[in-house]
């Protein structure tokens, strides 16, 4: 069973990821992601999308061209756990490859 992040553990876990930072009024963290065009954006979230799969663990996304804005909570835990650590590293991963 997953566990909810103490506050500690959740802010060394923010300071690990670059350019995530903590939503306001709840227990999660966002990043917004701009691509050179909307394929690109494609491509990334359907990356993404496989992994999330992989890890049944989901994030809260919108997309608007080129751009994708993404949320990471563990609806669980109605907060964030190491899950959304993970998923956020690998999310960047695969943003700095594309
Ligand atoms: C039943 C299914 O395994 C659960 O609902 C999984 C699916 N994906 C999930 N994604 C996220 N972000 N949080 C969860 O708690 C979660 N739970």
């Amino acid at each position: 069973m997953v566990e909810r992040l103490k506050p500690e553990d959740r802010a060394a876990g923010l300071s690990a990821l670059a350019g995530w930072h903590a939503c306001e009024g709840r227990d999660a963290i966002s990043k917004s992601f701009r691509f050179r065009n909307f394929r690109e954006a494609f491509a990334f979230m359907t990356e993404v999308a496989l992994v999330a799969e992989k890890m049944n663990h989901h994030p809260e996304w919108s997309n608007v061209y080129r751009s994708v804005d993404i949320t990471l909570s563990t609806h669980d835990v109605d907060g964030l756990s190491k899950l959304d650590l993970e998923l956020a590293a690998k999310i960047d991963k695969i943003a700095n490859r594309n």
